[in-house]
C-alpha cells in the first residue's frame, strides 16, 4: 500500500486523483494540501505544507508553480519522494528540482498519460528524418481557459524532445506577430489556444513540400493524467534519489 500526500487535492487534478484511488487498494491518500479547505475531504487536509505531520510514502503534487519551492524543501527535509506535475515552472525552479533530486526521488513530468509519453518517442523518430528533409515543424496546444501557464508544459516537452533528436540546434517561436520576416528551417513553432473546458489537445505539424504528416493526442478526461500519477506515486515509493520520468513508469 502507497500512501500519498496529495498536494493541491481540492483542484480539478486532486479532486479526479481522490476518486481513482477510492477504486484501488494498493493507494490511499492519507492527507492533501491545499490553500482552498472549504470542502469536505474524506482525509485530513492542510492548509499548508508545512502544516502537514501526516506520515507517508510519496507526494503528489498537481498545484500551482508558487507553491513548488516550499513544497521541494519540505520533501527534502522528510526525505520524501515527490511526483512533481505541476507545469509553468521558472528555469531556476527547474535547476532547483535537479538539485533537489540529488538528495530525494523526483519523478518530474508534464503530462503523465500513456499516449503522450509515446508521442514523445515517435517525435524524436519522426524529426530525425524528416527535418533534414527540409520539413517545418509547428506545434498547437488547446486547453481550457482556466490554465494559467502558456505554452503547456507538455507542448514545451514536446518540442525539447525534437529539438534534442536534432542536437539542439532548434530555437522555440512562440509569437509571430512583432517580426516580419519569413520562418527559419530550424525553428519549432509553439502556439496555445485557451478556451472552454478543453482537457488537453496537443498537435505536431510537420510540413514539406505538398505534404503534412500530423501528430495529434486528445485527452478526453483528466484520468488519464490521474491514472498516470497514481502508478508514478506506486513506482517512487522507496525509491533512491535521482530524477525519474513517465519513461521509467511505462514500458513501451
Ligand atoms: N503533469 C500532468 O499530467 C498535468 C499537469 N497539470 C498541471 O497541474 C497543475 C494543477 O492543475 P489543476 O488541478 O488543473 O489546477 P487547479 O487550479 O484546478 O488546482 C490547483 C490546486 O492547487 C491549490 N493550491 C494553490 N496554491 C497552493 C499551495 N501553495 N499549496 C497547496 N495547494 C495550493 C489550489 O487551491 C487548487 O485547488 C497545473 O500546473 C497544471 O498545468 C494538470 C493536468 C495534468
Ligand atoms: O493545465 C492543464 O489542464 C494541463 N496541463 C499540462 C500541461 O501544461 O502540459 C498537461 C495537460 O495537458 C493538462
Amino acid at each position: 500500500m502507497v500512501k500519498i500526500i496529495m498536494h493541491g487535492c481540492n483542484g480539478k487534478m486532486g479532486r479526479m486523483i481522490t476518486e481513482i484511488i477510492k477504486e484501488d487498494e494498493y493507494a490511499a491518500i492519507v492527507a492533501g494540501v491545499d490553500t482552498y479547505t472549504e470542502t469536505a475531504n474524506e482525509y485530513p487536509v492542510f492548509d499548508h505544507i508545512r502544516s502537514c505531520d501526516i506520515e507517508a510514502d510519496v507526494v503528489i503534487d498537481f498545484s500551482n508553480a508558487k507553491a513548488v519551492d516550499e513544497l521541494l524543501d519540505f520533501c527534502v527535509e522528510k526525505n520524501l519522494p515527490v511526483v512533481l506535475c505541476t507545469t509553468g515552472l521558472s528555469e531556476e525552479q527547474s535547476e532547483k528540482v535537479q538539485k533537489v533530486s540529488e538528495k530525494i526521488a523526483v519523478l518530474k513530468s508534464a503530462n503523465m498519460s500513456m499516449g503522450i509519453n509515446l508521442l514523445l518517442k515517435l517525435l524524436k523518430e519522426a524529426a530525425q528524418v524528416l527535418s533534414p528533409a527540409g520539413y517545418d515543424i509547428e506545434l498547437v496546444e488547446k486547453h481550457h481557459n482556466q490554465k494559467l501557464d502558456a505554452p503547456s508544459g507538455t507542448a514545451l516537452a514536446m518540442a525539447d524532445a525534437i529539438n534534442e533528436a536534432l542536437d539542439n540546434t532548434c530555437t522555440y517561436v512562440y509569437d509571430r506577430s512583432q517580426v516580419r520576416k519569413k520562418r527559419e528551417k530550424k525553428e519549432i513553432g509553439i502556439s496555445a489556444v485557451r478556451a472552454g473546458t478543453i482537457v488537453g489537445e496537443h498537435e505536431v505539424l510537420f510540413a514539406g513540400t505538398d505534404e503534412v504528416i500530423e501528430f495529434k493526442h486528445t485527452a478526453y478526461s483528466r484520468s488519464v493524467f490521474a491514472k498516470g500519477a497514481v502508478e508514478a506515486a506506486k513506482y517512487l515509493k522507496g525509491k533512491n534519489s535521482g530524477m525519474y520520468d513517465m519513461g521509467d513508469v511505462i514500458e513501451f
